[in-house]
């Protein structure tokens, strides 16, 4: 277990004019699990193998614990580092059985044969495959190999694991029961592991924090209840959780966190921060579920519906803001082109340095 401190990493790949990791600040305490969640080419993967020192740094500095590994003219070979990797393709060597492909960089270490077994007898107990020693890798479903993948790094006993999308080559109801085998296998090790994801939905399962990434920084490192009910800029609100973000003007405090705004023609109270801005205008986060068909509310136009099971997720087109979609669930049954009524049970008011960028001071 150790600690990880990244302080200002930047990652230029030859020429190119924007860099793939750019200055990125991010501390992972010891044990702590950390997703990096973002969309494809945001430089997740880049930022990863730093970590591990399969890239050199351009700038920055990268500590374990005390330990300077990259950085400030030092750079640690990944096999110094005592780190272990899972990546998407399980990498297990068809030839061997489970035990021997969990083994055998513990062979290559030096280790003697009884402590070998006992560190594979235990690897394969946390991932929950003991009796699966003699198969071979063929003989195992796609979720059994992913887990002798896990439990090959962790009879290494490593100080920091790094996973890069593991789950990506899984069928949804794996991916379900393989999210519990991750968030078991950090509570019993106690890992300080390090999550790469463009789903956001197995970050929020697993992460004790997730780092979303665009453009090779970092937007908001927080809880997923935080990043999720109090997104710091529009990046963030927009990309977790199908959120929206609109104009409305704050009208003023309104007590318990809340404020009271105006909104496409209607008023509302929704949540607001100490950095949101207490009057005029704003920039206000909306979720699906945060709006509802009833019979007060801001006027809307149904412009799509798409069948989802349990409800239906409509696609609303406010009439005080043509141009503007919003998506919204509901049960009841509504017809394209229908006038509705919508309220607005909630929403995130973000803080006012979202506003500046989106409007610049002038120069
Ligand atoms: N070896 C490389 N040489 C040049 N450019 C690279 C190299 N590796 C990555 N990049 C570039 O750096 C940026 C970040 O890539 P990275 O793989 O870190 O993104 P990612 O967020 O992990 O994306 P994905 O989810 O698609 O894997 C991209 O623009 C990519 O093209």
């Amino acid at each position: 277990m150790t600690a990880i401190s990244i302080r200002g990493a930047v990652k230029r790949f030859g020429a190119a004019a924007a860099a793939a990791v750019d200055d990125v600040s991010l501390e992972i305490a010891e044990g702590e699990f950390v997703a990096l969640l973002g969309p494809s080419g945001c430089g997740k993967t880049t930022l990863l193998r730093l970590i591990a020192g399969f890239e050199t740094l351009s700038g920055g500095a990268i500590r374990f614990g005390d330990r300077l590994v990259a950085g400030e003219g030092t750079h640690v070979p990944p096999e110094k580092r005592n780190v272990a990797i899972v990546f998407q393709s399980y990498a297990l060597w068809p030839h061997m059985t489970v035990a021997e492909n969990v083994g055998y960089a513990l062979r290559v270490r030096g280790l003697g044969k009884a402590e070998r077994a006992r560190k594979v007898v235990e690897a394969l107990a946390a991932v929950e495959l003991s009796g699966f020693e003699r198969r071979r890798p063929a003989e195992l479903s796609g979720g059994q190999r992913q887990r002798v993948a896990l439990a090959r790094c962790l009879a290494m006993d490593p100080d920091v694991i790094l996973l890069d999308e593991p789950l990506a080559n899984l069928d949804v109801h794996l991916r379900a029961s393989m999210e519990e085998t991750f968030r078991a296998f950090h509570a019993r090790t106690g890992a300080t592991m390090v999550y790469v994801t463009h789903d956001q939905a197995e970050a929020m399962a697993m992460a004790d924090r997730i780092a979303v990434m665009e453009k090779g920084r970092i937007l908001q490192v927080a809880a997923p209840a935080t990043l999720y009910a109090e997104p710091a800029n529009e990046g963030v609100a927009r990309f977790v959780g199908n959120g929206r973000v609109v104009d409305c003007a704050v009208v003023g405090p309104a007590g318990e966190g809340r404020s009271s705004i105006r909104l496409f023609g209607g008023e509302a109270l929704v949540r607001a921060g100490e950095a949101s801005p207490a009057s005029g205008p704003a920039r206000l986060a909306l979720k699906p579920e945060h709006l509802a068909v009833g019979e007060a509310g801001f006027a809307a136009t149904i412009r799509k519906a798409v069948f989802k099971g349990a409800h239906t997720l409509y696609e609303i087109e406010p009439e005080a803001a043509p141009g503007v979609l919003l998506p919204l669930p509901s049960d009841r049954r509504l017809s394209i082109g229908e006038s509705v009524r919508v309220a607005v049970g909630d929403g995130w008011l973000l803080p006012a340095s979202a506003m500046e960028a989106r409007y610049p001071a002038a120069a």
